[in-house]
């Protein structure tokens, strides 16, 4: 029996060794003394055994700790006794001396000094989220049963058990089983394990974020950010301040990762970001200064779909239900008691709600980061307060905040500010309320003037020390692949297809679209012919071009922040093009239906075999060439940065499907030839042609009457004299355009068939898709 000091709370105890920190904090969220009352914060204080006493110190708790009834200063370590009355907030700890049996090897070893004695004793340690492994790391990103370590053949090994978001080993993700050496340090999510030390949480060890000697060029030259140092402690909530294009919105992104430093380095709880980044991104928050919702959803659905596309796969529904429950309740989303916010559609909030929503999605990976761009831009002075008291209370139990704003009430609410002057100087960084005092002026209007002129911020510029700092150029930040490409794809379609049928205006206009141009080619058209085929291989491209263009550019920012976190470009352009081939198969039946149905039994008298067919080739056709122009829709909206720059195009893009296709006129330039190779709209009559002429040879005796009506038919204007009408032996593809599909061409006979017209638009579908991956990777530097 021994003597040994333990920390008592209601009926729990733990003993303390020298040298342990044992962190208290609210029960579910990992800490080594966890407290049910719902006023301490998830990382409240933490208390720490020396030779030369035990010290306690608050984490930046809301609540507070409280010595002898003295609120601690956060982050502070001050020497308790056992006479001393410590409180955190309304629960009592006391420091008493026990005697106990000599321990033996714990079932946890995170909380144990003979971590290596432990593997060898159990032979494997397990680690994961659920509460029965010998490791329990607390963190939704980590997966239940998340790796393994073993000790076999008189060696350490460690094993990925096929965890979502991996397991590292000195940074590198462990792939295969690995030998594990002293030195080696394994990560996952922020947990740091070593032979040496067992498992420790790194939130608890270092700060937050620092940057050493970070600078920002861009490729045009233009400095965004000039040498800087700085130094984020946990669980501080900052305001990043400075005049217009000052380079707040360069420093967030050099911080998160989005768009790195040029050189410098940056460190998130002591790793550095261009080595983890993979593993720190999932830990990390980030809200632009769009939304990064969408508005149809509802908010249940947009908080559902962001966590199947970012927590591990093994993440039960409850839990997904649990995790929305309380972000919601941690960002005061649900005060209005008549009806629940989780059945609201996000575009139907106000924009200090759909904000909290953003930053709700964001939450749900429980990030010990979250760099906010500009979110009380939008708000009004009420909803500010409410919407900063809330931010106020997330740092204050655990998530340190970087918030971008250009208000300066938001000072009232945040520990900590960081102004920028003109062209990237760090002039300030420090308590927010010795602002206006390090500037030796009244208020903050008075700083921005006075930041906003070069001259005045040399004076101030904090340049770095590099003393002892070895730069590093260009971190190199990889994004990377999903874990699991087929079920990104299946949560990507599905949110995707919820969000359009969610819209129901947007669902009617498409409907309506093959009635009401199908109605009006049979309006025009009082007989079948070969401009009826046209209008249908035209009108297939406008509904695949219109239906696409809108649907990347008008989220771009929600694809910048997933692609961050873990979006693959295929899977993304494959859900789109997947739910808008729904769509078009939709619309393609309802137009072949009404032309075939209208030519079927609105002949002449005596021609009763001219008509559409055959039909259900003619729908496939149809729909194949919809479904190849929604790539052309979806380049167009990759390759733009706006939705009416993308609108200004659509014209440009559809009117050589028009001219080219051989229809409005002939096409016997070869110039004008090579670019009709490129349009769809040529591929597609034609393919009608051959259709239809395969079906009418078929008729055999009335093969001649099929051709002749077909010839008799006068062609509408423009195209009247353009085509060859001559003979009452010519076929559809005659009546088309002969130079096109004859020889005498640039290609000859070499496309004269029906399945090299599909062959053609298949190569052409290969061409947009490549151009669409590299117009949105493209994206990804930007
Ligand atoms: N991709 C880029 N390429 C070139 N220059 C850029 C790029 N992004 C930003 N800049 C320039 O870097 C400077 C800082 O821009 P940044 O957007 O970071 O400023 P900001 O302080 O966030 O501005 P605001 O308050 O207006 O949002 C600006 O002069 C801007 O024009």
């Amino acid at each position: 029996m021994t003597n040994k000091i333990h920390l008592i709370c209601n009926e729990k105890t733990v003993p303390l060794s020298e040298n342990q920190t044992i962190s208290l904090g609210r029960k579910g969220h990992g800490a080594d003394l966890e407290l049910s009352d719902r006023m301490i914060s998830r990382r409240h204080a933490e208390i720490n055994m020396r030779h030369d006493g035990v010290f306690i110190q608050d984490l930046g708790s809301s609540n507070g700790t409280f010595v002898n009834n003295k609120r601690l200063e956060p982050n502070t370590w001050t020497k308790i006794s056992f006479d001393d009355m410590i409180r955190l907030a309304s629960e009592s700890i006391q420091l008493k001396q026990k005697e106990v049996n000599n321990e033996k090897p714990s079932a946890n070893p995170s909380k144990f000094i003979g971590f290596k004695q432990a593997i060898v004793a159990k032979g494997s340690l397990s680690i994961g989220r659920q509460s029965n492994n010998d490791i329990v790391l607390d963190d939704p990103t980590v997966t239940r049963q998340h790796a393994q370590l073993s000790f076999e053949n008189g060696s350490f090994w460690i094993q990925d058990l096929g965890s979502t978001n991996k397991t590292y080993l000195n940074g590198k993700e462990v792939k295969t089983k690995s030998r594990l050496k002293d030195s080696d340090t394994v990560t996952i999510s922020f947990y740091r394990i070593t032979l040496k030390d067992g498992a420790k949480d790194l939130r608890k060890e270092s700060s937050a974020i620092k940057a050493l000697s970070i600078q920002k060029k861009y490729p045009n030259n233009k400095i965004g950010l000039q040498d800087m140092s700085l130094d984020i402690p946990h669980s501080t909530f900052v305001a990043l301040m400075g005049p217009s294009g000052c380079g707040k919105s360069t420093l967030l992104k050099c911080l998160n990762g989005e768009n790195p430093a040029t050189s410098g380095e940056v460190f998130i709880h002591g790793l550095s970001l261009a080595d983890n980044f993979n593993l720190i991104k999932k830990k990390i928050g980030y809200v632009p200064q769009d939304d990064i919702v969408h508005k149809e959803l509802t908010v249940y659905k947009t908080l559902y779909y962001a966590a199947k596309l970012r927590l591990p796969d093994d993440t039960a529904l409850s839990e997904i239900n649990k995790r929305i429950d309380k972000v919601i309740n941690d960002l005061n989303l649900d005060q209005d008691k008549e009806k629940d916010i989780r059945d609201i559609k996000v575009g139907n909030l106000s924009g200090g709600q759909r904000k909290r929503v953003s930053i709700a999605v964001e939450l749900l990976t429980e990030p010990t980061i979250l760099f906010l761009d500009e979110p009380t831009s939008p708000l009004d002075p009420e909803t500010i307060e409410s919407f900063l008291k809330s931010l106020k209370k997330l740092a204050h139990s655990g998530t340190t905040i970087v918030m971008v704003t250009h208000k300066p009430e938001d000072l009232n609410y945040v520990d900590q500010a960081i102004f920028l002057g003109v062209q990237g100087h760090l002039v300030f960084k420090g308590p927010a309320d010795l602002l206006t005092s390090h500037f030796e002026v009244q208020n903050i209007v008075e700083v921005y003037s006075k930041m906003s002129d070069l001259s005045v911020v040399s004076t101030y510029y904090q340049k770095p020390s590099k003393i002892g700092f070895k730069s590093t150029n260009n971190p190199e930040v990889k994004k990377e692949k999903p874990d699991s490409y087929w079920l990104q794809l299946y949560w990507l379609f599905s949110r995707y297809l919820n969000i359009k049928l969610n819209d129901k205006e947007n669902l009617v206009l498409l409907l309506a679209q093959p009635i009401i141009i199908a109605g009006l080619v049979c309006l025009v058209f009082n007989k079948f012919q070969v401009g009826v085929l046209f209008l249908m291989a035209i009108s297939a491209i406008w509904f695949g071009v219109s239906n696409a263009a809108k649907e990347i550019v008008g989220e771009l920012s929600v694809y910048r922040r997933e692609r961050m976190y873990n979006l693959n470009i295929n899977t993304y352009i494959l859900s789109k093009w997947m739910v808008l081939s729904l769509f078009a198969l939709v619309q393609t039946v309802i137009f072949v239906t009404i032309i075939y149905l209208n030519f079927r039994f609105n002949t002449f008298e005596g021609f009763d075999d001219v008509y559409l067919r055959p039909y259900g080739q003619s729908v496939l056709f149809m729909f194949f060439i919809s479904f190849s122009a929604s790539l052309i829709g979806l380049w167009l909206s990759s390759a733009f940065n706006s939705t009416e720059k993308v609108m200004t195009v659509v014209p440009i893009a559809l009117m050589p499907q028009i001219m080219l296709a051989g229809v409005m006129t002939k096409i016997n330039n070869p110039v004008v030839e090579v670019l009709s190779f490129f349009t769809l709209g040529r591929w597609g009559t034609e393919g009608f042609a051959r259709l239809q002429d395969k079906a009418s040879s078929t008729l055999d005796s009335e093969s001649e009457v099929v051709q002749s009506v077909l010839t008799s038919i006068p062609v509408q204007p423009p195209a009247q004299g353009t085509m060859e009408v001559a003979s009452s032996a010519l076929t559809v593809l005659d009546l088309y355009n002969s130079d096109l599909v004859h020889e005498g061409t640039l290609i000859g006979d070499v496309f004269d068939s029906f399945d090299m017209n599909l062959l053609v638009i298949t190569l052409l579908n290969i061409l947009f898709y490549v151009m669409i991956y590299y117009a949105l990777k493209k994206k990804d530097s930007i």
